[in-house]
């Protein structure tokens, strides 16, 4: 059986907690049974001997396939992980739907989509990167009840993802702390109205909208500011024709759209002008986890 998840790229500036979209880079899992318990980890985090043992996927695996299983059995899991840790590619958002979906199809139980969303938030508290990692696509989500309430919008395949990766991380719980706790109403109202214009233009395709409605006073600033060249990146590639660049989640990565024939002139410009940094252009996902035995 494998498990395939796509990375998320969550708030798009102004959408804080709530908008997210999943990309072309991705985890993927293969699950055997097998006479006793073994793990291989190729690719992102493979140099992480911690990742290899007690990882989280393992943990959250077991918590839902004890649960789902009277039988004891042993299993053989290969990870093949492209999405880089703690730079704001929702790594740990895609380990938790993967492992939780995982353990319901290795028994063979029914999952729906919904139910695995709402099952994922108990993991994380905002649903903006695990709603696009479930449903894939453009994401507007948010919690109501405990339950994840979203709207999904598919990207069309004439627009690309240009995603410039630094090599230091910025762990999301460490940035979440360093923002403010109250923000005024100037900068509320301002946020609010950026990340509704945000939405209606991707609802709408409206695409030339997109550098005004991304712009965001909540949280960028604050973080970006942990690694000014990330002010740089996001200039250049805006200079360079990307439609919108944003920090990704909370960063480290800088994440920019652009239409598929304008990438390369930006990802030349950005891997010319940030070569320490890792550079690569890459399509939208539209559908999110997918189980295939
Ligand atoms: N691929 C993975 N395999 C196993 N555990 C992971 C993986 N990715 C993340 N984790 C676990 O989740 C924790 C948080 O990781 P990370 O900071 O990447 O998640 P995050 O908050 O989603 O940030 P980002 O969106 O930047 O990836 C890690 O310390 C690790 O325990
Ligand atoms: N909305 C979350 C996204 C984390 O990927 C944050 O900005 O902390």
């Amino acid at each position: 059986m494998k498990i395939t998840v796509p990375a998320t790229s969550a708030n798009l500036g102004p959408g804080f907690d709530t908008l997210g979209i999943a990309v072309g880079i991705k985890n993927q899992v293969i699950i055997k049974p097998s006479k006793f318990h073994s793990v291989s980890l190729r690719g992102e985090g493979s140099n992480n001997p911690v990742l290899k043992d007690n990882n989280m996927f393992l943990a959250i695996f077991n918590d839902f396939y004890n649960n789902l299983s009277t039988k004891k059995r042993f299993f053989r899991f290969e990870f093949i992980n492209e999405i880089p840790l703690s730079r704001g590619l929702g790594s740990s958002s895609a380990v938790i739907v993967s492992a939780i979906a995982s353990a319901y199809a290795i028994e063979g139980i029914k999952l729906s989509k919904e139910k695995l969303l709402n099952l994922a938030l108990a993991y994380e508290s905002h649903p903006d990167n695990i709603t696009p990692a479930v449903m894939g696509g453009f994401n507007v989500a948010t919690v109501q009840d405990n339950e994840v309430k979203y709207i999904k919008k598919e990207i069309p395949k004439h627009l690309v993802a240009v995603v410039v990766v630094p090599n230091r991380p910025i762990s999301t719980q460490l940035s979440r702390k360093t923002l403010p706790y109250k923000y005024s109403k100037d900068d509320a109202i301002f946020n609010l109205s950026h990340g509704s214009l945000l939405t209606a233009a991707f609802m709408t395709e409206n695409w030339e909208m997109l550098k005004i409605a991304s712009q965001d006073k909540f949280h960028q600033s604050y973080r970006m500011k942990q690694m000014p060249e990330l002010f740089e990146v996001q200039k250049m590639a805006l200079k360079s024709g990307a439609l919108m660049s944003t920090l990704s989640g909370s960063g480290s990565t800088l994440f920019s759209i652009a239409y598929r024939n304008d990438a390369k002139k930006i990802e030349t410009v950005l891997k010319e002008k940030f070569p320490h940094f890792k550079v690569f252009t890459t399509h939208f996902d539209n559908t999110g986890v997918k189980i295939e035995y």
